[in-house]
């Protein structure tokens, strides 16, 4: 029984298979072998495109991803008056120096976390009034920490349904400096959007940290984008306070790497499949992606990863190995890619500290509880991850939560079982619409 009802009108124009009800994946007859490239990271890119909206002059970024995230994020700077142009894989970004050229218009930030995040800031230095809506889910996504510090800071809020929540209008004359505390236990992404407008401030910003901070690495790959585009940072000692200088980005030609997150699932079918798997496009030792952590962990399974330059191939293993535990905090999109290769493990596999993915796309940890469960798989649920005993999954319809990565992690599981459907494939297309299709071209059975 399907239980989620899309939100349709999250997916972009650079969405796909939103008419299909349900994916098959079926074993493949060999071991998959193959190289591929995937599409830009999703972090990077709208870094990136907000960065280079706020930058003075044009900025070339080339390797963006095309996906409803990224959609949604040029299509609010578009609405901003930012002249935005892409072509192909390359977005042509007019900067326009911090003062957004339509200082009101309705914007819609679809179910991306990023935009949703990195936006109220970027709009809170300007002078305006932007009535800012989202996805049904992304309006139930936490925003109060980053949107109580941007009152503090000038800017004000009407929020149409609940407090904290989109939708909203935000009325803007101005960010003011000086100090703001922000706690990081929910989402990094609150640290990430101050930051991203800091340089903007009316006065230089302090950011104070309150308590420890989840998927901390990307807070570091927004300090080092904005270094990349002439802001440096400083940060203290115990990485709790962060003063960002007043100033303008500078805008410049930009190479993004392609999304480690979306790599996992392809060396994970190498993993899965006793195969080999080389992507191309990520220097294993430079990213600034934490999800790289996934070699490590395919190497602590049984899997051999070898590292070259731009290039990271995996060999799967006869026999995946399990028996750990793993603290996911740090790296938690990866939970549900691990959970699943966990069924065919030796031993059962733990992955906690990741309470905060509750709050991600869909409660991640009772929906990859749930869909296990329908397969027969034996999981104990924490409050902070789960664990996944090694078993035999019956073929059946799984729910992918209308969460690309949900669907993205069930799919492993058709390269070993028979008749395992997914529901909504077309959810795939927040990150990476072409997913099936890659599986196909490496030659895995995939019907609509
Ligand atoms: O800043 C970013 O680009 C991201 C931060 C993380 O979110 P949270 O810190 O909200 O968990 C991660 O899960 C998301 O996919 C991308
Ligand atoms: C949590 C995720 O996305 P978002 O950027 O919407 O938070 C994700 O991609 O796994």
């Amino acid at each position: 029984m399907i239980t989620v009802h899309p939100d349709f009108e999250a997916r972009s124009p650079w969405s796909a298979n939103n008419d299909r009800l349900e994916v098959r994946v079926s074993p493949p007859k060999s071991a998959v072998q193959g190289t591929i490239r995937v599409p830009g990271s999703k972090s990077l890119t709208n870094r990136a495109l907000i960065i280079a909206a706020l930058a003075i002059g044009k900025s070339e970024l080339h390797g963006i991803l095309k996906s409803d995230d990224s959609y949604w994020c040029i299509d609010s700077l578009t609405k901003l008056g930012v002249a935005a142009a892409v072509q192909q894989e390359t977005a042509s970004i007019e900067g326009c120096g911090g003062v957004w050229p339509n200082a009101s218009a309705n914007l819609y930030v679809g179910a991306a976390g990023t935009v949703a995040r990195f936006l109220p800031g970027a709009l809170a230095i300007g002078h305006g009034k932007w009535s800012v809506s989202g996805s049904k889910r992304m309006s139930e996504r936490p925003q109060a920490p980053l949107l109580a510090s941007l009152t503090k800071l000038g800017a004000t809020f009407e929020y149409s349904i609940s407090e904290y929540s989109l939708p909203y209008k935000l009325h803007a004359s101005g960010l003011n400096g000086g100090e703001v505390t922000i706690p990081g236990n929910t989402s990094s992404q609150f640290l990430s959007g101050l930051l991203i407008a800091a340089p903007y401030a009316k006065e230089q910003l302090t950011i104070r940290i309150d308590g420890e901070v989840v998927q901390r690495d990307y807070v570091q790959m927004t300090l080092d984008m904005m270094a990349d585009f002439g802001i440096k940072a400083e940060v203290s000692q115990d990485g709790q306070s962060i003063t960002v200088p007043q100033g303008n980005y500078e805008a410049r030609t930009y190479q993004l790497e392609p999304d480690v997150s979306t790599c996992c699932y392809f060396w994970a079918i190498a993993a899965l499949t006793g195969g080999h798997i080389r992507t191309e496009g990520i220097q294993a030792s430079r990213t600034s992606q934490p999800d790289i952590e996934m070699l490590h962990v395919l190497e602590q399974m049984g899997c051999t990863v070898t590292k070259g330059e731009n290039v990271v191939e995996v060999q799967g293993t006869d026999q995946l190995k399990g028996g750990f535990t793993l603290s996911m905090k740090k790296w938690s999109d990866q939970t549900l890619t691990i959970a699943a290769m966990a069924v065919f493990a030796d031993g059962p596999i733990t992955l906690k500290d990741a309470a905060h993915i509750r709050h991600h796309e869909c409660d991640r940890i009772a929906a990859i509880c749930a869909e296990l469960t329908k397969l027969g798989i034996q999981v104990e649920e924490h409050q902070d991850g789960l664990t996944v005993h090694p078993g035999a999954p019956v073929a059946t319809l799984v729910d992918s939560h209308d969460d690309h990565r949900m669907a993205m992690a069930l799919s492993l599981i058709g390269l070993r079982v028979h008749d395992i459907r997914i529901s909504d494939p077309g959810c795939v297309s927040k990150t990476c619409p072409g997913y099936f299709e890659q599986l196909a071209g490496l030659g895995i059975r995939v019907n609509y």
